[in-house]
């Protein structure tokens, strides 16, 4: 397994399209630089940036399989969007087709889209990198930024917030990893008001 940036990119770089894999490249460089500010071992920083986007366009029928197959994969993200299901399913094709990840690398891929109710650093890293990479334009992206550049459980707080505001807003249902997320992070803001 090599995981040097070459080795990563000969990797996953087949299963991107171009522009895809260019966010994917900037995504891994801001989880870098929010690293140097929050700690984190750059090689998982590495590896959790460069695969996080591994299965995004593998057919959604080959995606289903495996949340079905797969003991500890929810069956309930097949009740949501097949946008959702290319981080945990990434982790599993990952682990098959390249090799085993350590279970900081694999949650920070699994919940890079939605978040989790139990977020470590890995998985604020990588999900907050993939929310503000300049290549990022929508409203909330720019103080989002600022934030991450401040307090990292309160970037991610806010970035919950505006994904949970904007699916409500286009009456989408909402993957409640998401609500668990923005729950855990609201309530540790709580106690340090306290
Ligand atoms: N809990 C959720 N439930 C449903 N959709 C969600 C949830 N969290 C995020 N999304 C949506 O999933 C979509 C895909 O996000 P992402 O994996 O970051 O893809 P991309 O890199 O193409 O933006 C976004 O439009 C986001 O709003």
């Amino acid at each position: 397994m090599d995981t040097s940036r070459e080795g990563l990119q000969s990797f996953v770089r087949p299963h991107l399209t171009e522009e895809r894999f260019e966010h994917t490249v900037r995504v891994t460089q801001t989880a870098h630089e929010l690293a140097e500010i929050y700690g984190g071992d750059s090689e998982k920083i590495e590896v959790a940036g460069m695969l996080h986007d591994y299965a995004k366009y593998r057919p959604e029928q080959e995606m289903a399989r495996w949340i079905e197959e797969s003991v500890d994969l929810s069956k309930d993200l097949l009740s949501y969007s097949p946008v959702l299901w290319h981080g945990p399913v990434g982790v599993k094709m990952i682990e098959k087709e390249w090799g085993a990840l350590s279970k900081d690398v694999k949650t920070a891929i699994a919940s890079h889209t939605t978040g989790n109710a139990h977020m470590s650093l890995y998985d604020k890293i990588i999900f907050l990198a993939d929310y503000i990479e300049p290549g990022r334009s929508f409203p909330g992206v720019e103080e989002t930024r600022e934030l991450a550049d401040r307090n990292l459980d309160e970037a991610c707080l806010f970035a919950l917030d505006n994904t949970i505001r904007f699916l409500m807003k286009k009456k989408q249902t909402i993957y409640p990893d998401t609500f668990h997320a923005y729950n855990a992070l609201q309530r540790l803001q709580e106690e340090q008001n306290e």
